[in-house]
């Protein structure tokens, strides 16, 4: 947590709160001795002048105590608001720039639980730290300086409270730390479960798995529950224990005191003085142990966000990137080979092809066969193992990847649209383009009938695009892909929403668009229908080419091509009959 808050202290705002604690404290220590002066030299010597003037001492006192407390509080909130803020922001930053297998480690679930929660788990011990941690010892020590100047021989009384209390708080903490632990790794599960119960609410009714997710979900709730109710009956347990030893140092205090009164070896006012100061003394003490049951509760969620924001970056930019020529596009696998993560086996072996501008290249394959992986390489979501890609006879690794992504433009098999407007998620890849540019893309990709239908431009675009149907979004990110100015088009399977017809439409719009004539096309796709124009088909076999060719020739010689092509003629008959 050092480190995170090395990094992320607002110090102005530390060192505010620190000052404003230390003047509310020196009041707040201040005031006993007030009260002792008023019973013995005002009250029991009947001093009505002096009586005013150490009451209106006290108000003083009292009220700048108040307004020191209202400073720290403000000081220690904008601290641990502001803390919050930039922890989020480096997360956030951090997420947006991981590999995709790093996401993948982590997972969504708990990403967001470390953006959110834990951050505020940080914030909350912030607040706590600035106010407890700075006031506890100081009240600590000071109270026990004055105490002891009242009276040496009771402070032996509050001494032994003093032990009692810690270890009963020991015994409390022991317990409690690792459950607060334990709740947060719960609270992950909790998220995840949440997630995908909400994002597969659809499969679950259609499956009627409603009971059993439900059930899925309230085990993880029950576990949750059940460690929150255990750690917090702990807590709670604090403050009950410390009114009854607090009560106990009282009597002990009265009772002793009561006896020096009697024998005149201790004044009435400082008996009243010391049993503030030793309540305050056992309270200080209360606070600290608090702070070390809350700050390895918060050391747990500091580690999980160090987690996050220490991972190396997988995919590294160039030290020197080199200059890029983009007047006339090329891609070239040369003989990549490719495996996620640990695994032992590869995803992708001996890929070797190449294009030229104006050329379209297809890949198809069984599912499974390797498809998005191939041209996930291309942009870098993930590193060739072996081998190397080129584009615009440039080696990708040479580039930096805001370089390399400015040349590709792609549509992902499952179309991602942002909350907002149809004109704002049309130029999200170029930020310039005019009313004109992006009807002309939706005229090709053939979405501008139900854009028109929608009211235009200005038409919404709810939360996942889910106002638009599957075909409509993907004939959407497709207007988005071709908008924007690239070396590079990618469709990974991007027409498999789309019926026949339109599919049919769109790529001899698109055969037409002058932007993509100059560039080079890459359509992963299933249906020999797509492909059958293109320059180059691949058919990939379990992560490896097993014909290269023209749709004539593959047909004619590929055994591979030919399986898929009498299987979808088959297909196609049957659905005729
Ligand atoms: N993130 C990942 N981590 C580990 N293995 C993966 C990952 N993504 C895909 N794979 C594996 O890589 C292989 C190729 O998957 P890929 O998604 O490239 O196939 P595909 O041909 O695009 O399939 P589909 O047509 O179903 O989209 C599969 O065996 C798959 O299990």
């Amino acid at each position: 947590m050092i480190k995170l808050a090395k990094k992320n202290l607002v110090w102005w705002a530390v060192i505010a709160a620190i000052l404003f604690m230390i003047l509310q404290v020196s009041c707040d220590l201040y005031l006993p001795t007030v009260t002792s002066n008023l019973i013995d030299k005002g009250v029991a010597e009947n001093n009505i002048g002096y009586i005013w003037s150490e009451g209106l001492k006290m108000l003083g006192v009292a009220f700048i105590g108040v307004l020191a407390a209202a400073g720290n509080i403000y000081f220690a909130a904008t601290q641990s608001q502001k803390m919050g803020k930039k922890i989020r922001s480096s997360l956030y930053r951090k997420i947006i720039y991981l590999a995709d297998q790093d996401l993948d480690k982590f997972g969504d679930a708990s990403l967001i639980t470390r953006n959110t929660n834990d951050v505020v788990q940080i914030q909350n011990v912030m607040i706590q730290v600035l106010r407890m941690m700075v006031m506890a010892p100081i009240m600590l020590v000071g109270a026990m300086a004055l105490a002891f100047v009242k009276s040496p021989r009771l402070t032996v009384v509050f001494l032994c409270s003093l032990v009692v209390l810690a270890v009963a708080v020991s015994a409390i903490m022991a317990f409690a730390g690792p459950l607060f632990k334990k709740l947060q790794g719960q609270t992950d599960k909790l998220n995840l479960v949440f997630r995908e119960g909400l994002t597969g609410v659809r499969v679950i009714r259609a499956f009627n798995r409603d009971k059993y997710e439900q059930n899925r979900f309230d085990q993880y709730n029950n576990k949750y529950a059940k460690t929150g109710i255990h750690v917090f009956m702990l807590v709670s347990l604090m403050f009950p224990l410390m009114t009854f030893i607090l009560s106990g140092t009282n009597v002990g205090i009265v009772w002793f005191g009561a006896k020096m009164i009697s024998h005149n070896t201790l004044a009435v006012g400082n008996l009243v003085s010391f049993m503030t100061y030793a309540t305050q003394i056992l309270i200080s003490f209360m606070m600290l142990s608090m702070l070390f049951v809350f700050i390895p509760r918060a050391q747990a969620s500091a580690s999980r966000i160090n987690e996050v924001l220490d991972v190396k970056d997988s995919i590294v930019d160039p030290k020197e990137a080199t200059e890029v020529k983009s007047d006339k596009s090329s891609l070239a696998f040369d003989h990549v080979d490719f495996k996620y993560g640990d695994s032992s086996k590869l995803a992708l072996s001996d890929i070797d092809f190449s294009a030229k501008a104006g050329q379209t290249v297809a890949i198809i394959g069984e599912t499974g066969s390797g498809k998005s992986s191939l041209v996930n390489l291309i942009p870098r979501l993930y590193d060739v193992t072996n081998g190397e890609i080129r584009i615009n006879d440039t080696p990708i690794k040479e580039m930096t990847q805001h370089q390399l992504h400015k040349l590709i433009s792609i549509t992902q098999q499952k179309a991602v649209l942002f909350t907002g407007s149809v004109r704002e998620n049309m130029q999200y890849g170029n930020e310039t383009a005019s009313d004109d540019e992006i009807w002309q893309a939706l005229k090709v990709a053939k979405a501008d009938d139900f854009i028109q239908e929608e009211g235009g431009l200005d038409a919404k675009v709810e939360q996942n695009g889910d106002n638009f149907s599957g075909g409509q979004k993907q004939r959407l990110a497709i207007a988005r892909t071709i908008l924007k100015n690239a070396s590079i088009y990618v469709f990974d399977d991007s027409f498999s929403a789309l019926d026949f017809k339109t599919d049919a439409q769109l790529r001899q719009a698109l055969n037409k668009d002058e932007k993509i004539q100059k560039a080079i096309t890459v359509i992963v796709a299933q249906r020999i229908s797509t492909v059958a124009d293109a320059d180059l088909i691949l058919v990939l076999n379990d992560g490896k080419v097993v014909g290269a060719g023209t749709h004539k020739e593959l047909s004619a010689n590929n055994s591979y091509y030919r399986a898929i092509l009498d299987s979808q003629i088959k297909k196609g008959d049957d659905d005729h009959e």
